[in-house]
């Protein structure tokens, strides 16, 4: 095999075949196959939202630019530095078609926003508090490939990869194999073990931590990691050390197939690094001040802190997540930003709402300030909380489901004390303690609200999260794992219902390019509650929705928008020249419930 063939990126994204099926009648095969290609591939470009609060969007571009000096990112070590005519080739280079209108205004805005540097404030009005930092890639690597002397090289779990190619180093942890006689300081080539399809039908790496590499075709897997070397780096341990210590960075990586500046536990209560479609997700609830806002499934807390941001910490944002650390992680996102405004609890969003005891004669203990109420012996509602809850998916869990801030660097509690962290630990001491230092409160729980009792209601719902970029593997969603994510968003939305009040506002977002998951849910929202209309949104810079439906081999018709719906929702494609993450946004308008 001709090695450039080999030693490079070229991964193909697998898919369960079914899925697959379903994805091309939803987009069409060519568009399809750019979809998956982009979901490989991590953004261009880093976002970064900035606490309007604290600071300004200058302010921050100037400290940014210092912390970029220091790191010598600007001295072309990654590469960084900001080539006009390459990014604006890169956000022009696709087939397809830009909405027309206001939204292409938006485009024009968002390209405008790069013209200016490296880091650049969005153009796009009203959202000038978002500064972009330009990334480069992919880049081709010299791997120093000799066809008796092949490169030393390390495998890696597809988590590390992912991570990797978002910015991380290789730890520990991430390592499934590595060449014989390495020692520290080798220069090795990294690639990844996919998952495969198995005998059973299944998928599986089938590669055992610890496996010794040859360099040879003998290897185990080597003909299927033919395209999917991520990159070269410099081993900080010895072979035998990697597999005997338990933590730290086992690879430097120096030579990336992307470079993205990584600007974690940087300026910590100033900036937060956030997918573009989540801070326009903000902006289409158009929070007032003075407004109680409810967001259904809040943790890590990037929209809470937005939404608050917006209301200018006047009013309140109730924020609630079921996973009590995950409600801690709120706290302290809320304490960092400096926020008061946000109130949080850890509740079951499918146990959202609280009401009067009639059957029994007991009276809701509901508290009259925030409306949570903190005891509740409904028998009925209970019940009926059980049927719901055990439509939820096997593994739908917390830390499956919010994969819009992936944490797949588990080694980053390493011992190794590496320049990148002296200055990290010297930022810190320029900008203060930072959220790992502040103490998180209780997260105290709440068996739900009044129904009607908030202005606006944010269902971020937990999804299939198959917009997430990069990507390497999208095998593990079935179209029937599919079909459950939709059914446990479904009884989430028809909490949101009940909690907005008449003349409210719902949105409904995720970080999917499934159809199940997004435009099914617009149709099954209209078609439940005719009080609900889909209001248009600003900005609008995502394309339209799906119009039609699709028809399953087993007789299963999924209905998806009616003509004339498409333009009022927001769909962020991986593949259009925004280059963001795949996301959905639906906005709706509550009339009078009364009908
Ligand atoms: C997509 S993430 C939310 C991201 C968040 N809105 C943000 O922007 O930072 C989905 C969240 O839903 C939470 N979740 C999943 N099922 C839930 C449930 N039944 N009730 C409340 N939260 C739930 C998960 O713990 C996860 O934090």
């Amino acid at each position: 095999m001709d090695p450039s063939e080999r030693y490079c990126y070229n991964p193909v994204l697998r898919w369960n075949p079914e899925v697959e099926d379903y994805f091309i009648k939803a987009y069409g095969p060519h568009h399809f196959s750019r979809i998956s290609k982009a979901l490989t591939r991590p953004s261009c470009y880093s976002c970064i939202r900035v606490n309007t609060l604290n600071t300004t969007s200058d302010a921050v571009i100037e400290k940014l630019q210092g912390i970029i000096q220091d790191s010598g990112f600007q001295n072309g070590v990654d590469g960084i530095n900001l080539n006009k005519t390459e990014l604006k080739d890169s956000l022009n280079d696709s087939n397809i078609e830009v909405e027309v209108g206001e939204s292409e205004h938006d485009m024009n805005a968002l390209k405008g926003s790069f013209e200016n540097g490296t880091i650049s404030k969005c153009q796009i009005p009203g959202l000038e508090y978002v500064v972009f930092v330009k990334g480069s890639g992919p880049h081709s690597t010299d791997y120093d490939y000799a066809p008796e002397r092949p490169p030393k090289e390390v495998i890696v779990s597809r988590k590390c990869a992912e991570a990797v190619l978002r910015g991380a180093q290789v730890f520990v942890p991430g390592v499934m194999a590595c060449s014989a006689h390495v020692e520290k300081g080798d220069l090795v080539a990294v690639s990844v073990a996919v998952e495969q399809p198995g005998v059973d039908g299944g998928w599986a790496t089938g590669i055992t931590r610890g496996t010794v590499l040859q360099g040879l075709q003998t290897d185990p897997h080597y003909f299927e990691r033919s395209g999917l070397y991520i990159g070269q780096g410099t081993t900080m341990m010895s072979r035998a050390g990697i597999f005997r210590v338990l933590q730290g960075i086992a690879v430097d990586m120096n030579n990336r197939i992307f470079n993205l500046p990584s600007f974690h536990d940087v300026l910590e209560g100033e900036i937060f690094l956030q997918n573009l479609p989540s801070i326009v997700t903000a902006h289409a609830l158009d929070p007032q001040k003075g407004e109680r806002i409810l967001d259904m499934c809040a943790a890590p807390g990037g929209k809470t802190t937005a939404i608050a941001i917006l209301m200018r910490d006047e009013g309140e944002v109730v924020a609630v997540d079921r996973s009590h650390n995950k409600v801690q992680n709120i706290q302290k996102l809320a304490a960092e930003m400096g926020l008061k405004c946000i109130n949080t609890y850890k509740l079951d969003a499918l146990k959202a709402v609280c009401r009067r005891n009639e059957s029994n004669g007991m009276s809701a203990l509901c508290s009259d300030k925030i409306n949570s109420c903190t005891n509740i012996q409904n028998s009925d509602l209970l019940r009926l909380h059980e049927e719901v809850s055990s439509t939820t998916v096997e593994g739908l869990d917390a830390d499956t489901t919010c994969k819009e801030k992936v944490s797949n660097e588990k080694g980053n509690d390493r011992t190794y004390i590496s320049k990148a962290d002296i200055r990290k630990n010297m930022r810190r001491m320029r900008n203060g303690p930072g959220r790992n230092q502040c103490l998180g409160g209780r997260a105290e729980p709440s068996k739900g609200f009044s129904p009607n009792s908030f202005d606006r209601v944010l269902l971020d719902a937990p999804c299939s999260a198959l917009g997430l970029r990069p990507r390497l593997f999208a095998g593990e969603e079935t179209v029937n794992s599919l079909r459950s994510h939709g059914k446990y968003q479904r009884r989430m939305f028809d909490q949101a219902v009940q909690l907005v009040r008449p003349g409210g506002v719902i949105v409904y977002s995720t970080c999917t390019i499934n159809p199940g998951e997004n435009e099914a849910l617009v149709r099954y929202a209209l078609d439940t509650y005719k009080y609900l209309s889909l209001a248009p949104q600003n900005p609008r810079i995502g394309g339209p929705g799906l119009v039609g439906c699709c028809e399953f081999p087993d007789g299963y018709v999924e209905e998806w928008l009616r003509p004339g719906e498409e333009e009022l929702v927001q769909r962020f494609d991986p593949s259009s020249p925004l280059d963001t993450i795949g996301f959905f946004i639906a906005k709706f308008s509550v009339g009078s419930k009364e009908v």
